[in-house]
């Protein structure tokens, strides 16, 4: 592996790596590495779609050239196998320059690891400066390529390449500039986007300990299984219509909808929302099917409910206290047990183990062993958060003598 160690460096911004000739958006090395075997979930399906378009590929272009008398090229050199190692190789260091030139690799803008918020050096363009519509925005888990965030202004302050102007007007340069200075003899890193563990291991073929980006995926399918085993099917289609109809959906990446839960075990307000209409009484749920239907902007709708004033539509505007009722909070506890039975027998304390003793350089295993451990840890969070939920909501229907108490005591300080 290539490591960009620091010389001492004058100022900003470093070098200029790239001249070219058309308007550009930097998104960073951004397609897929693919040679795993342990990723659950969407990312799981994407790799396995991924696997069958380049097995496609190679039979298109390269099963052809073994055939040809002419070229004589051994198999042993080209067999599938070599065609995804390769292509991961060039896939992990190239870049989306636009959509006309598509995917290059760009000479010393991949020198450079990554490294979750706190990056050294920052790729940006001269458009970064005014139009946003240079950066890229695509921000979906499996696709976070979002390496050039706009950068302060002031980045470009110092040094005389503010102006770059002289290089002519219809270039377009991709500048590499230090944003936190690093010391003569400590790596340099750039970020390749806010990417959780699945993202960089199926992208980048790694993984880091403690990524605050790390999220764990709860598909849909999961929700309807875990709602099927404790009401009919009508029950389930009905109140999941409901929810569509609310205009609420989880996220969608490759034909399957999912719902997050974030690296503090936080899950994503949308699945709460399904969570709370699957399990609403009868007629509190006929109630609001009867105003969702006759409602005319769903946005503004405000709904009284057994727990007090539910406003569906803004999901920033939903009290979560509200949602989280014991039931809900269950039924969360209840789903954490159903995802993390698909990792299989081994407990996450025999993963631990396994990852202690795993050597670093084993980097299938290491790498794979490390996602299993933190997504195992979001999932025991996503449970810590259900029980501090069905605590509070406990309290809150049932206040004790000592909450009281202690509530006047402090009244009266
Ligand atoms: C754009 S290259 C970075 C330069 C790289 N070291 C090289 O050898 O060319 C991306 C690859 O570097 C490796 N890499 C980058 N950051 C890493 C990190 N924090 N930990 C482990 N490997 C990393 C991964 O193999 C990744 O696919």
């Amino acid at each position: 592996m290539r490591l960009v160690w620091a010389m001492p460096l004058p100022g900003l911004p470093i070098f200029i790596s790239c001249r070219i000739r058309s308007r550009c958006r930097w998104s960073g090395a951004s397609m897929r590495l693919i040679h795993f075997f342990v990723v659950l979930s969407s990312t799981r399906q994407i790799v396995k779609e991924d696997k069958a378009l380049i097995y496609d590929d190679w039979k298109e272009n390269i099963l052809p050239l073994m055939d040809s008398t002419f070229l004589k090229l051994s198999p042993d050199f080209f067999s599938v196998e070599q065609y995804i190692a390769a292509k991961s190789l060039v896939a992990s260091r190239s870049f989306e320059v636009d959509d006309y030139h598509g995917f290059g690799m760009v000479p010393l803008a991949d020198l450079f690891n990554h490294k979750t918020g706190a990056e050294n050096v920052h790729f940006t363009t001269e458009l970064s400066h005014g139009d946003s519509d240079n950066d890229t925005d695509n921000n979906d888990e499996g696709n976070n390529t979002s390496d050039n965030k706009p950068l302060p202004q002031n980045s470009f302050d110092d040094g005389n390449l503010e102006d770059p102007s002289y290089l002519g007007n219809d270039s377009m340069i991709l500048e590499t500039i230090i944003v936190k200075g690093v010391k003569a003899g400590d790596e340099v890193f750039n970020t390749y986007g806010s990417m959780g563990n699945a993202g960089l291991l199926h992208r980048y073929g790694f993984t880091e300990p403690d990524n605050p980006n790390d999220i764990v995926n709860i598909d849909l399918e999961l929700v309807l299984h875990w709602s099927s085993a404790l009401f009919s099917g009508r029950h389930s289609r009905g109140r999941l219509s409901l929810w569509r109809r609310l205009d609420y959906h989880g996220c969608v990446s490759q034909n399957s909808e999912y719902f997050e839960i974030s690296s503090n075990g936080e899950p994503q307000i949308e699945l709460l929302i399904l969570l709370y209409i699957m399990l609403l009484p009868e007629e509190a749920y006929n109630k609001l099917d009867l105003i969702v239907s006759t409602a005319g902007n769903l946005n503004e709708t405000v709904i009284s409910l057994e727990r007090g004033m539910i406003s569906f539509g803004k999901t920033s505007e939903i009290s979560k206290e509200l949602l989280l009722t014991k039931i809900v909070c269950d039924a969360l506890l209840a789903l954490a047990d159903a995802r993390e039975s698909l990792y299989g027998s081994n407990s996450v304390d025999n993963d631990i183990d396994a990852l202690r003793s795993c050597c670093i350089s084993d980097r299938k295993l290491y790498h794979s062993l490390m996602l299993r451990v933190s997504e195992r840890m979001i999932l025991k969070k996503l449970r810590n958060y259900a029980a501090a939920a069905a605590a509070a909501a406990a309290a809150r229907s049932h206040p004790t003598a000592k909450g009281t108490l202690s509530r006047k005591k402090l009244k009266r300080t």
